[in-house]
């Protein structure tokens, strides 16, 4: 690790990249087998207020419910998961998330677009946009649009990051 003239540590994570980087940690619980995604909330002073990440809803077995993604409606993932993006909202704490950023691992979908709207959300920072061109995106783009909410592609500064979790080895 290379330091300045101050003895300042250099190479530390950019605000943007951490707080994607917790997205994407949060995102490692989901149990969903074809799309992992993390959600992390961060208000004006940088302050994390809110994560999550896919999955059925509490109380709701991920061992009984279904994680297909073809087949009949009710036997599919889709009636049940909830979405990152609402597992953030909603596990935030009592503040307001008026003028908040939410950083998402997959552009948000239009149902979690209503909501990071209604709640006051400002920013989204996405890094995948793989579903790009579908209605529901399409959908999310217009009503960001209308109500003002800013959309920007993260690029992070390196393509991964690794961490360990034991002292040595
Ligand atoms: N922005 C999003 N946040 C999410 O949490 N999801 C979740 C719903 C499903 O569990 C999974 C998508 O499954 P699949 O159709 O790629 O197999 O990701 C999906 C989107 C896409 O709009
Ligand atoms: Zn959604």
């Amino acid at each position: 690790m290379t330091e300045t003239s101050t003895g300042k540590r250099t190479g530390y994570l950019s605000w943007d990249d951490y707080f994607m980087a917790v997205a994407l940690l949060s995102a490692q619980r989901s149990k969903d087998p074809n799309t992992q995604v993390g959600a992390c909330i961060v208000n004006a002073q940088k302050h994390i207020v809110g994560v999550g990440y896919n999955g059925f809803p509490t109380g709701c077995s991920d061992d009984t419910l279904p994680w297909c993604r073809e087949g009949a409606f009710l036997d599919t993932k889709y009636p049940y998961v909830c979405h990152a993006e609402l597992n953030a909202v909603l596990n935030s704490g009592p503040g307001n998330l008026t003028g908040c950023s939410i950083y998402t691992a997959l552009f948000p979908c239009n149902e979690c677009a209503k909501v990071i709207i209604q709640v006051g959300i400002r920013e989204v920072v996405f890094l995948s946009d793989k579903y790009a061109g579908t209605d529901s995106v399409r959908a999310s783009r217009r009503m960001f649009d209308q109500a003002g909410v800013v959309c920007r592609q993260l690029i992070p500064a390196s393509s991964t990051i690794s961490i360990r979790l034991t002292e040595n080895g």
